[in-house]
């Protein structure tokens, strides 16, 4: 993983010289290896983080994946873990300052393998508070168990100059000047690249592109997230999330936040009626469910890029059981809601008989001609909609039947809609959740109750036009948005990638749109604020139809202050706490 592309256009700032690392000055000091690596005999923390930054750097691991498993395999636990996780992530987070850093004290490229320890060593003298002689001395441990004498020789001599300093003094010499280069001093300054400072100012604003504006966002991205959970409405509840010592969240009613401990280990996490989900992607989905439709009905929501479900399970939860804690019923759902009455036509939801004529969503059978899912097609185990294949009645995942001969994701039996709650939606509501990735469906399949789930391409739809009356389009993006949960994602991610997603989001948003009914309501979100992936995209879309009305988005948000001008909104790190999450709402003219 190379950083130093992305970065800022350098700048020895104030040509203090290169520093001489001394020692026997060379990476792997005399190609002293000992019949490969040796086994890691001590310090367990410090050993992990460095094979997680060194499976990163090598073969691309995802860090969030790998060292979890490495914890558990290797017995680390407690402060330990804590130490490897804050060593792992930290390192990752910041590799592009910690690079320029080592650069201005090495004689020469070190090798890969040597880089990484040397990150590993910038990140504890730098921005933890190891003391020196700790840092310095544990890392050269474990270069010399690792990798050979010659190599921590050098090492030692690149740390030591690289403590004698601190990160507040590093930074003036390693990045360039803040006035003629803003950006490329943060980019240095907040480890982040480049391109990804320059996108963070434009969707800021004008308002809110100040330079420190922009620091705070990056400062926040480099914070490790609270872990946020959702009490699903109807399931579980944030009474019963605090019972395990979470607190409320601040925006969300159904938020809360947990201090420590693992979340899997929660009952209602694991029993699925309670998740981990950041905080703005919940509002998200909520805002999604307040918008007063135009027209009769209001019973079936399609989400069309559900996997792996946390939007899918907290729509699926309110579609049952209503927004329990949110607007009044009454606000939310202007338009007249029909009650279910049973099978057959007109029905839009109905629970035990599939999807059937005239019908749109339904959890039991599958999905037939003349229903909201298009006869003519298969939803079928990852190959997303196989033409002219028709539609099985053959089992789907887990029990039951699905969609699709053995290859859809179904369910065996739906809940009566609205069944759970008195206060339920008005007629109860259905959720179809499609994700053209048959894992990810499984997934959607795993954590929602009454949602029907199919492995469907959202760009070739294997439903008909105009028959959702609410569309959640959580659109594939960059992710630049969550940054600070995925800590070496920042070093993967390419610009030249996002003219090839904004074609797909374009698309999807084109088949969002048709696939709701007039007088319904399309949200798309992206967890990036990227003007690309979001603004841009609405623009084109729109400019192409006249069916189509943009609502003010921030007013279905009403707790949440500092969303932007509008009629977006946009979630930011630093002012919510949240990933920065982008949703716009958009309403088909009646
Ligand atoms: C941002 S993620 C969705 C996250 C999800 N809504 C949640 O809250 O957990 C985007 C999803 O879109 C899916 N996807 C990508 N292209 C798609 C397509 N053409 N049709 C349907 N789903 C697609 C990806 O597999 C991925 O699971």
């Amino acid at each position: 993983m190379k950083t130093r592309g992305h970065q800022g256009s350098g700048g020895r700032g104030d040509g203090s010289g290169r520093g001489r690392s001394g020692g026997s000055g060379g990476g792997r000091g005399g190609g002293d290896r000992s019949g490969g690596p040796r086994r890691p005999a001590r310090d367990p923390a410090r050993n992990a983080a460095y094979d997680v930054v060194r499976a990163v750097d090598e073969r691309d691991a995802y860090a969030n994946l790998l060292l979890p498993r490495l914890l558990r395999e290797r017995g680390i636990k407690g402060r330990d873990a804590a130490l490897a996780t804050e060593l792992a992530y930290g390192t990752l987070r910041g590799l592009g300052t910690y690079d320029a850093v080592i650069e201005m004290c090495s004689d020469r490229e070190p090798d890969p393998d040597v880089r990484d320890a040397l990150r590993l060593g910038a990140h504890q003298l730098l921005r933890m508070r190891v003391p020196p002689h700790a840092a310095v001395g544990t890392t050269v441990d474990l270069v010399r168990l690792r990798i050979g004498q010659g190599a921590a020789k050098f090492v030692n001599a690149v740390l030591r100059k690289i403590g004698s300093r601190t990160i507040e003094e590093w930074v003036p010499i390693v990045a360039p000047d803040p006035a003629a280069d803003p950006v490329g001093h943060l980019a240095v300054a907040h480890g982040h690249p480049r391109w990804i400072v320059s996108a963070f100012r434009d969707a800021l604003g004008p308002g809110g592109g100040r330079t420190d504006e922009l620091a705070d966002l990056l400062a926040a991205d480099n914070a490790r997230p609270l872990v946020t959970l959702v009490a699903r409405p109807g399931r579980s509840s944030v009474e019963e999330l605090e019972e395990t010592g979470a607190l409320p969240g601040r925006y969300s009613p159904y938020a809360a936040y947990l201090r420590e401990g693992d979340p899997g280990q929660i009952e209602a996490v694991a029993e699925t009626r309670a998740a981990v989900q950041d905080e703005a992607s919940q509002l998200v989905a909520l805002a999604l469910t307040r918008v007063p439709l135009d027209g009769d009905g209001d019973e079936v929501w399609l989400d069309m890029c559900a996997g792996p479900g946390g939007k899918a399970g907290l729509l699926d939860a309110i579609a049952v059981h209503g927004d329990l804690a949110g607007l009044d019923s009454e606000s939310r759902r202007a338009g007249a809601a029909r009650t279910v009455d049973g099978a057959g036509g007109g029905s839009d939801v109905d629970s035990g008989t599939g999807v059937s004529s005239g019908s749109g969503v339904e959890s039991g059978t599958g999905v037939s001609s003349g229903s909201g899912v298009d006869s003519g097609t298969e939803v079928s185990s990852g190959s997303g909609v196989e033409p002219g294949s028709g539609v099985g009645t053959g089992s789907g995942i887990g029990t039951g039947s699905g969609v699709g001969t053995g290859s859809g994701v179904g369910r065996a039996s739906g809940s009566e809609p609205g069944s759970g709650s008195a206060e339920a939606f008005p007629g109860g509501a259905r959720v179809l959740a499609a994700d053209v990735q048959y894992h990810r469906a499984r997934l959607v399949w795993e954590t929602t109750r009454d949602a029907t789930v199919v492995t469907a391409d959202g760009t070739e739809p294997a439903w008909r036009p105009g028959v959702f009356d609410r569309v959640m389009l959580d659109a594939p993006c960059t992710g630049l948005g969550a940054l600070r949960r995925r800590p070496e994602a920042r070093w993967r991610r390419d610009p030249a990638g996002i003219a090839e997603l904004g074609k797909l989001q374009r698309s999807l948003l084109r088949t969002a749109l048709d696939a709701v009914r007039p007088g319904g309501v399309v949200a798309y979100v992206t967890c990036s604020p990227h003007l690309a992936e979001t603004r841009v995209v609405i623009g084109d879309v729109l400019a192409r139809r006249d069916d189509v009305e943009q609502l003010d988005a921030r007013a279905y948000l009403p707790e949440v202050d500092g969303l932007g001008d509008g009629p977006h909104a946009q979630f930011w790190p630093h002012r919510h706490g949240t990933d920065a999450m982008f949703l716009s709402l958009l309403r088909k003219r009646p």
